[in-house]
């Protein structure tokens, strides 16, 4: 499959903002998933000042794989800096794909608390689900191959931008 043509990710994150704008209340928590989220997270909370400050998840312990794979050497710490309990949370991550690292932020929240509400806010959905999942708020599908791999990372100059990996 050729590699997809990669959009501007600065771009992405002022349209996902616009897409969020409507629906964010003030008690709304953005919680970005690391580490791409946790990127495009912060992003979001530059554009849109939400009344709320930030969360992040690192979702390592949470993962349906964690005895196949270890601790990540970078996990980092999660912060949840408000009470979930009854609160519209907007998960943030770069990719959705099997919707398993979602399954795992979700187990992870209702660890906290019982949220009114969580919806997913994400730059890609590359398909390829394995669960039913659903992103509310996207700004990019695209098919990718089993063997692909986006990633978004922070360039030189501080500014994210995306990579697509062919593990062939
Ligand atoms: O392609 C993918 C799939 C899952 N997560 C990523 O960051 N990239």
């Amino acid at each position: 499959m050729p590699l997809p043509i990669l959009p501007d990710a600065e771009a992405q994150c002022i349209a996902l903002a616009d897409l969020i704008r409507p629906h964010l209340q003030p008690t709304t928590m953005l919680i970005g998933i690391h580490s791409g989220g946790a990127w495009v997270a912060r992003r979001l909370a530059e554009l849109l000042q939400p009344a709320t400050p930030i969360g992040q998840l690192d979702i390592s312990f949470y993962r349906d794989d964690f005895s196949k794979r270890g601790l990540h050497p970078q996990v980092k710490p999660t912060r949840i800096p408000l009470d979930v309990d009854g609160r519209s949370l907007i998960l943030v991550d770069d990719v959705l794909y099997t919707g398993r690292t979602t399954r795992a932020a979700i187990n992870e929240l209702f660890d906290y608390g019982r949220p009114a509400s969580i919806s997913l806010a994400v730059l890609a959905d590359r398909g390829g689900r394995e669960l039913p999942i659903y992103a509310e708020f996207c700004t990019w599908q695209v098919a990718l191959g089993e063997r692909e791999e986006l990633v978004l990372e922070p360039g030189p100059d501080g500014k994210l931008q995306w990579r697509c990996e062919d593990h062939a």
